[in-house]
């Protein structure tokens, strides 16, 4: 597997026509001047990232923040080493759900008190789906739907699935474009804003006004939006939200996902999993359940400390960042890479799955019938994708350390790693 050799060649160049070799130094001079201007070039020194490696699997697991270890070290030694159980409030370990909130919720477009992390993103898409359901409800008892995303991700299809069980309300799948997927019958509605395995973006405020009018509940999904471009929960009238910490937000493996609720709804939330960390007075550990007020009624049970203290030391990199500018990035990220693709892979190589146009987040999605089997090829030339079955190679743009340069090293590997020009094989 050849790999960029020190003048920035590939063996491929050698193959490559005259017009080529021309196509390829003009796309290596706009990687060279969007470097260049882009205002975000410096964050990517806040990030420890294997040197060589082009990372677009952002998008599944983020990168690892230069100040998460230590932050960890100190917790584990110096807050539960020597502080022990005192460190629940000595530390301000009970606090960290709604203190780690506070930190996404700009990053939402959510104002203060209205974001709590904990728990799995699963959980929470049980937990909000539920909690939309009774909302709705109690407006309307006749409503007897959950409406949910047909491209979604499988785990909010699934926890769908179970509730719908478990409160005799019938599920129905809707493209999220279709005008007529909400009636006087929906509950909820789970949508997805950007769509895992093709990267389309979803119109957040559209659907979510179309649910509304037909007096339903929506919860959305922000996985893959939040963190990589403007959600506007507040502006656009979001009732409840969901997404990941271990994506575009860099908290660990595992990192707790969040959960946002409106906070003309917080009076009314009756959320399905209290534990006691919600209670009015947890530990008055009265046998009745009180919900606290605020988002506090929206915790589970006890907070998953270290994972939570990695999280908020990972969101100290958008300090002094814009999430505008992140968008400005990774629209001409992607776009730079589509182009790449374009002009370095054979014509009919690689079906792009992801729009050219805005309506897209942060990532590229290329269909091939040989995928899985080019997926670790890329990986041996330090080029880190996903598949994503049956067809999918995935790339994700996450813009506070990938750069352009970058992005034609992995266009380059790609269309070296997949014959380049030449039509593949077979
Ligand atoms: C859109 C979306 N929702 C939910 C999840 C699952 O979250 P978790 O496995 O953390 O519960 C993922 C990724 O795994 C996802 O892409
Ligand atoms: N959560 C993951 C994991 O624990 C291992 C591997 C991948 C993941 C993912 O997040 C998958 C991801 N949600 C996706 O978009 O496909």
């Amino acid at each position: 597997m050849s790999d960029l050799d020190a003048a920035g060649r590939t063996g491929f160049d050698d193959a490559v026509s005259a017009d080529s070799a021309a196509e390829t130094a003009e796309l290596a001079e706009r990687a060279r001047a969007l470097d260049e201007s882009d205002p975000l070039a410096t964050v990517r020194e806040r990030f420890s990232l294997p040197p060589g490696v082009v990372y677009l699997d952002g998008n599944s697991l983020g990168a690892l923040p230069s100040a998460v270890p230590g932050r960890v070290a100190e917790a584990i030694s110096r807050e539960w080493g020597q502080g022990l159980i005192a460190s629940w409030w000595d530390a301000g370990w009970w606090d960290a759900p709604q203190r780690v909130g506070e930190l996404i919720a700009p990053l939402l477009g959510a104002a203060p008190g209205q974001v709590v992390v904990g728990d799995s993103t699963s959980v929470n898409v049980f937990r909000a789906v539920v909690a939309g359901w009774r909302l709705a409800r109690q407006d309307d008892p006749g409503r007897t739907e959950i409406v949910v995303d047909d491209t979604t991700f499988p785990t909010d299809g699934y926890l769908a699935a179970s509730a719908g069980r478990l409160l005799g309300a019938r599920v129905r799948r809707a493209h999220p474009t279709d005008v007529h997927a909400f009636d006087e019958r929906t509950a909820v509605a789970l949508m997805n804003h950007v769509d895992y395995r093709t990267g389309r973006r979803w119109d957040l405020p559209a659907v979510t006004a179309r649910a509304q009018q037909a007096g339903a509940r929506i919860v959305w999904d922000l996985s893959h939006s939040a963190g990589a471009l403007p959600v506007d929960l507040d502006r656009h009238g979001v009732d409840l939200a969901v997404g990941c910490g271990y994506k575009f937000l860099n908290g660990g493996p595992g990192a707790p996902s969040y959960l946002y609720v409106r906070s003309e709804l917080h009076e009314r939330l009756d959320q399905p999993l209290p534990g006691w960390s919600s209670h009015a007075e947890p530990f008055a550990m009265e046998p009745d359940y009180r919900p606290a007020d605020g988002m506090a009624r929206a915790r589970g049970g006890t907070p998953e400390i270290l994972s939570l203290l990695a999280l908020e030391a990972a969101l100290g990199v958008w300090q002094g960042v814009e999430i505008d500018q992140v968008r400005v990035k990774s629209l001409a990220l992607t776009g730079f890479f589509m182009d790449c693709v374009a002009a370095l892979t054979a014509p009919g190589r690689f079906r792009v799955l992801t729009p050219r146009d805005d309506d897209r987040g942060s990532q590229v999605s290329l269909s091939a019938p040989d995928a899985a089997e080019l997926l670790p090829r890329l990986a041996r030339a330090q080029v880190i994708g996903d598949h994503r079955p049956p067809d999918v190679l995935r790339f994700g743009f996450a813009p506070l350390y990938v750069g352009f340069a970058d992005t034609l090293r992995a266009a380059r590997i790609l269309a070296e790693t997949a014959g380049g020009r030449a039509p593949a094989a077979g």
